[in-house]
Parts: structure tokens; C-alpha cells; sequence
């Protein structure tokens, strides 16, 4: 069966250094991919480049069976959303962030959308708070609500829990794994807590020095 994404001898080099090197992953529909490995490992490079925040200096993604480059970058990061390690809201209300996409493009901002996706990610009634007012989790959560406004197919996300305390990260970690259930999403985890791989991930892939060093189900992988 054809992949939702599959990367083929993923490679960047920066500054003659390779930090992502070959790698050839698949990952479904509906599954979840957890990507391991200890720190610099190159976990976060792999993830920016699966939606072209980066370039790869070889090797290409499918989308679908379609070579990324063929698809205009403005809709392929609607396609596939990236969650970034650090939620980087703007400052401003809850609303603003959510619908970021819309205003960015001068268009109106759907109401109905913003106030379903803050009952999704649990934060009714939020849209006209400050995020500055909320906490680690709950910004996270704004972060995750103004990926999904736009619809992804694909999530990526780079450790959507690691700045926040072990009770929070339980009730974001359940959150998402959640969503992407229902929602049907592919998902991209970055995460070097093998715990939580192993709590979300159909599927992981080891990262060492850039390369894949093991790859399989996570009780294959994470024995
Ligand atoms: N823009 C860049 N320029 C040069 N080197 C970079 C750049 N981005 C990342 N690196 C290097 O690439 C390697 C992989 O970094 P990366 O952040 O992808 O690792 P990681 O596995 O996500 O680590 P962590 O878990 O600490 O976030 C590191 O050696 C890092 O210093």
C-alpha cells in the first residue's frame, strides 16, 4: 500500500556537516511514527525537513506517492502542520493564534472553527484570553488547535510535552493521543522520552548521528 509520507535517502548536510543522513522512512495512514535518540541525535533537523521548513541537500518526501517538490510550500505546511518544540505564539489573544493562518492571508477569521478547536483541546471559552495569561500546557494546546485549524493530513510534532510538568504532560500526552485517533492523522512525533514512544507510536525510528540505527514497533524497538 502507498504511504501517506515517505522519505527517500533524507539527507542535509550544513556546514559540512551531515545531521540528517539517508534516511528512508514510510509511515501510513493514521499511524503514528515516534522518532527517538538521545540529544543531537538530529530528530528535530529530520522533522523540519519533512515539510520544507528545511531543505534537504539530497533525497526528496512523498506526499501521497507525489514528490514534495512538485506541491507550492504554502500548501504543503497546510498539509503537513508542524507543532514546534516551543509553542512560539505571537502576542495576543488565544483567537489570533488559533486563526494565525487566516489573518497572515487577510482573511476572515472563522469563529465556529477557533471555538471547536478549543473545545477539542480542551480550553472552552478561551478564544479572547491572552495567551500570556495561560500556562505551559495550555499554550501547548493553542499551539496544537492553530496546527489543526488549517486541516492537516500530516502532524508533526517536534517534544510536545517536554516543557511542561510530569502531571500536564500526562493530560496533553492523552490529549493528543486522542486526537490523532479520531481526527485519523499521520503523525511525526519527536520525542526523547521512550515512555511516551512507546505510549502513542504504532511505529519508531532510532536516530543516531543522523542516520536510522533501528526502526520497528515500539516494543520491538524500545526493549
Ligand atoms: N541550522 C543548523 N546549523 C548547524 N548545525 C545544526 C543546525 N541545526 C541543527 N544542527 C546540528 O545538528 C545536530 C542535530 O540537531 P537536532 O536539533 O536535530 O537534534 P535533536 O535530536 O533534535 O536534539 P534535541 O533532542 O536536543 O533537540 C546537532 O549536532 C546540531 O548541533
Amino acid at each position: 500500500m502507498e504511504a501517506k509520507l515517505e522519505t527517500e535517502s533524507l539527507t542535509r548536510t550544513v556546514s559540512g556537516e551531515t545531521i540528517v543522513e539517508d534516511v528512508s522512512l514510510r509511515v501510513g495512514g493514521s499511524t503514528v511514527l515516534a522518532v527517538v535518540g538521545s540529544s543531537g541525535a538530529g530528530k528535530s533537523s529530520f522533522l523540519r525537513l519533512l515539510n520544507r521548513l528545511d531543505e534537504p541537500t539530497d533525497g526528496t518526501v512523498f506526499l501521497d506517492g507525489v514528490d514534495y517538490r512538485e506541491i507550492d510550500p504554502q500548501t504543503l505546511r497546510r498539509r503537513i502542520g508542524l507543532v514546534p518544540q516551543e509553542s512560539a505564539l505571537r502576542p495576543g489573544t488565544v483567537r489570533e493564534n488559533v486563526a494565525a493562518s487566516d489573518r497572515i492571508r487577510g482573511e476572515p477569521v472563522d469563529d465556529e472553527r477557533v471555538a471547536a478547536l478549543l473545545d477539542r483541546v480542551q480550553l472552552p471559552n478561551a478564544a479572547e484570553r491572552d495567551v500570556e495569561d495561560l500556562s505551559g500546557g495550555q499554550q501547548q494546546r493553542v499551539a496544537v488547535a492553530r496546527t489543526l485549524y488549517v486541516d492537516p493530513e500530516v502532524l508533526l510534532l517536534d517534544e510536545p510535552t517536554s516543557h511542561l510538568d510530569s502531571e500536564t504532560e500526562a493530560r496533553v500526552e492523552e490529549l493528543l493521543g486522542d486526537l490523532i485517533r479520531t481526527e485519523g492523522l499521520t503523525c511525526v512525533l519527536v520525542t526523547h522520552d521512550t515512555a511516551q514512544a512507546e505510549r502513542l507510536a504504532d511505529r519508531v525510528a532510532e536516530f543516531e548521528d543522523g542516520r536510522v540505527v533501528a526502526e520497528g514497533r515500539p516494543e520491538e524497538v524500545l526493549a
